[in-house]
């Protein structure tokens, strides 16, 4: 058969998304949502490997794609040791890195496994693209307060460079000429001032800054010392609670902000509250944001899947819209990104990078 298609494997907190591209034509995609239930019962994330991988080779089988007409798989990277952006081809020791989780469990550490299981079965190569770990940050910024603990670079890094380079096409202008700030709203939610082109701060999507459909933020840190102390929690609890039950999981029951705004529609008080909470408190990570970039900021932009909701994106609008104009890209420019990322490897414009080369191993 021959070989023209490339699988996109975007897993995230909240779904999986697929999709198969020939060449620059996005031939399918689809959005594969996950109920907290459905991944509540693994115990890890590199668990929810055969799930998953079942997931998308039985939509593919559903949509006649043979695996055999791929040409390449790429996934979304995910909690890698801090590295540069760019394509980088999936080898054994980024395998290794993603199963042990270097810096820390996500669902995006799946997507270079489930994308190397499936190339190596057609002999294919595998790849990622500016994973959550791509790091850009100025020395000042890892600066946490307490010499122990380092502020880490940890955020949508994918989507947050594409619709940058989209919206410095859309004013013709070039990424390098331009101060933005990116509210990226998903399952996880990061707040970038992209300086020039480089994302130079960052709350840690995982457990900092505003809280999401299913993560805490930010919390008070006495309090929460107290609680992991009580004796009434595990480890493991207390990790759960602050990602994967924390945000609108945790005061709503459900990460799915449609639901939310059925239940504000239908008279929910509660539910307003809280979905008004993570909008004000993604309002003040965008204005702290704006004191990063000194107060020069050209544009602002939401995009993931939360900003397709009108009600909270009007909210943030509302309490921003002094710093500088916004612009929504809803959804976002994800699978895309990674196809091109693939794309710009097998023409030849790049080369892909070595993960080993990239990064500082010292263990
Ligand atoms: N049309 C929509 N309107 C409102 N919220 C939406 C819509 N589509 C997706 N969402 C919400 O966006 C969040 C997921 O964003 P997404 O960027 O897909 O995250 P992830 O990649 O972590 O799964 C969920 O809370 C989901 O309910
Ligand atoms: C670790 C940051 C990436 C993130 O939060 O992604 P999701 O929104 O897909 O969970």
């Amino acid at each position: 058969m021959d070989r023209k298609n490339i699988l996109v494997i975007n897993p995230g907190s909240t779904s999986t998304k697929v999709a198969v591209f020939n060449n620059k034509e996005k031939v399918i995609l689809n959005s594969i949502d996950h109920k907290p239930d459905d991944l509540e019962k693994f115990n890890s994330i590199v668990d929810q490997y055969e799930y998953r991988l079942n997931l998308i080779l039985n939509w593919l089988k559903e949509e006649g794609i043979e695996t055999s007409s791929l040409r390449a798989v790429v996934g979304r990277g995910g909690l890698l040791r801090p590295m540069p952006g760019g394509t980088y081809l999936v080898t054994e020791k980024m395998i290794e890195d993603l199963r042990k989780g270097v810096q820390g469990e996500h669902a995006s550490n799946l997507g270079g496994i489930l994308a190397k299981g499936i190339a190596d079965k057609e002999g294919i190569k595998a790849y990622i693209v500016d994973p959550v770990a791509v790091d850009e940050f100025d020395e000042v910024a890892r600066i946490s307060g307490m010499p122990e603990i380092k502020r880490k670079s940890l955020l949508h890094a994918l989507n947050i460079k594409a619709v940058s380079h989209r919206l410095a096409d859309e004013l013709n202008k070039e990424l390098k000429e331009l101060n933005l700030i990116v509210a990226h709203l998903g399952g996880g939610i990061s707040v970038a001032p992209v300086k020039k082109g480089r994302i130079v701060d960052v709350n840690n999507a995982n457990e900092m800054g505003p809280f999401s459909p299913e993560r805490t933020g930010s919390l008070p840190v006495g309090d929460l010392a107290k609680m992991c102390f009580s004796g009434k929690y595990t480890y493991k609890e207390i990790k759960t609670k602050i990602k994967g039950k924390g945000g609108l999981v945790g005061y709503l029951g459900t990460n799915d902000a449609r639901e939310v705004t059925k239940m504000i529609e239908n008279g929910d008080k509660k539910a307003k509250l809280i979905f008004e909470a993570m909008g004000y408190q993604i309002a003040k990570e965008i204005a702290a944001m704006a004191t990063v970039l000194n107060g020069d900021v050209n544009h602002i932009i939401l995009t993931g899947g939360l900003s397709y909701s009108k009600l909270l994106t009007e909210y943030i609008k509302d309490m921003v819209e002094f710093i500088a104009q916004i612009t929504i890209y809803p959804g976002g420019d994800e699978q895309e990104a990674l196809n091109n990322g693939v794309l710009r490897v097998l023409e030849g414009k790049e080369e892909a990078k070595i993960y080993e080369n990239e990064v500082k191993i010292d263990d």
